[in-house]
């Protein structure tokens, strides 16, 4: 927020809880005055949610509910998921720094569907009197058509090379995921298509990261290879992301979650809440000269040195801020 108050470009600000802060308050972890918030905002800027002393309630109840409930009350079915290697921070991944050098890839992951929202999902006793929990993944053709455009699209406008990610050697889902992406990349021939599996994709991300460029995924897979690939990068401190409508509209969050272990501490990397704000500016307030002025003054920042813990350095939350306001 003082990134953004900074730049000085007439934005309005409301807020509203969300998670276990809003679950604390009134009971509920996406009130509907924050959901209504949301619906009327231009742009939303979202803090990680999530809260050990939730963890024992009902999953409706959980801290999680009010990120999921936003992605899909309001339709956020692209999540886009970039990681690229900070030159200063090729010593930071945890890969060798010949393999981390150059990483510059895109995951877009899709948001609202999969095994995240199947129904049905529950608790039942089995015949023999085992309790047994259960979800159900699924897509529908039209659901793996419009994230497999954007995924194209995306490409399109990077190095022009696609990689799908499934398990389509063993899922249904994956199997007519596979077949919906081939039928869209009939309309982009310019675009360079491959499949992965998803486990060989993991291996690949550590083996050779430089080799992917954009990656379209179902919301599982993607969930767990960003993580992944943010510590290809450096941090998972690091990895912003934007969640978005058919029109554009767009919630914007790091990739990381409340990291309960170092919470209240003061030591949290704040760029990747920072770097989300910069997609923000980007994708759903049509200001690229203002992001570009925060990317820029992130990568000043880390050239000058500044680290928080996550990156070997001492810095606080604050100070890592005070560097990149310093550079703006
Ligand atoms: N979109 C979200 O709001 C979101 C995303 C992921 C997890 N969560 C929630 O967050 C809670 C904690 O989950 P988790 O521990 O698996 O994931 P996490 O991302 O919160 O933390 C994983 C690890 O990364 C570290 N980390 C995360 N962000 C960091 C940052 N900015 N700077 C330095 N280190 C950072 C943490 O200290 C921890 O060691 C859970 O309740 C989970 O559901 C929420
Ligand atoms: C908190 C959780 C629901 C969320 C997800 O699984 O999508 C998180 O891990 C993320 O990556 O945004
Ligand atoms: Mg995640």
């Amino acid at each position: 927020m003082r990134v953004l108050k900074a730049l000085d470009l007439g934005l309005r600000f409301e807020s509203a809880l969300a998670g276990g802060a809003a679950y604390k308050a009134g009971g509920h972890p996406l009130p509907p005055a924050t959901l209504d918030l949301a619906r009327r905002a231009d742009a939303i800027l979202f803090g990680a949610v999530g809260d050990p002393d939730c963890d024992t309630l009902p999953r409706e109840l959980r801290p999680e509910q009010a990120i999921l409930g936003l992605r899909k009350a309001l339709g956020l079915f692209a999540n886009l998921r970039p990681a690229k290697a900070f030159p200063e921070l090729v010593g930071e991944s945890a890969l060798k720094p010949e393999i981390a050098a150059g990483i510059d890839l895109m995951i877009v992951r899709e948001l609202t569907g999969d095994v995240y929202f199947g129904d049905p999902r529950g608790r039942r006793t089995t015949e023999a009197g085992l309790r047994e929990g259960f979800d159900m993944m699924r897509y529908d053709e039209a659901e793996v058509a419009r994230i497999a455009r954007l995924g194209f699209e995306t490409a399109r406008k990077r190095r022009k090379r696609l990689c799908s990610i499934d398990k389509a050697n063993v899922l249904e889902t994956s199997q007519l995921w596979r077949s919906v992406v081939i039928e869209v990349a009939a309309d982009y021939p310019d675009v360079e298509l491959s499949h992965m599996y998803v486990d060989n994709a993991a291996m690949q991300l550590v083996l050779r990261p430089q080799a992917f460029d954009t990656i379209v995924t179902g919301n599982l897979f993607g969930d767990i290879l960003s993580d992944q690939a943010s510590a290809c990068v450096g941090s998972i401190g690091l990895l912003p992301s934007a969640a978005l409508d058919a029109d554009g509209k767009g919630l914007y969050e790091p990739i990381h979650g409340s990291a309960p272990d170092i919470a209240g501490q003061g030591k949290a990397n704040p760029l990747a809440a920072i770097l989300s704000a910069a997609m923000m500016l980007r994708y759903s307030l049509k200001q690229p000269e203002a992001a570009e002025r925060i990317e820029a003054a992130v990568a000043r920042a880390l050239a000058d040195g500044a680290r928080t813990a996550d990156l070997g350095g001492a810095l606080s939350t604050r100070e890592m801020a005070d560097r990149v306001l310093a550079n703006l």
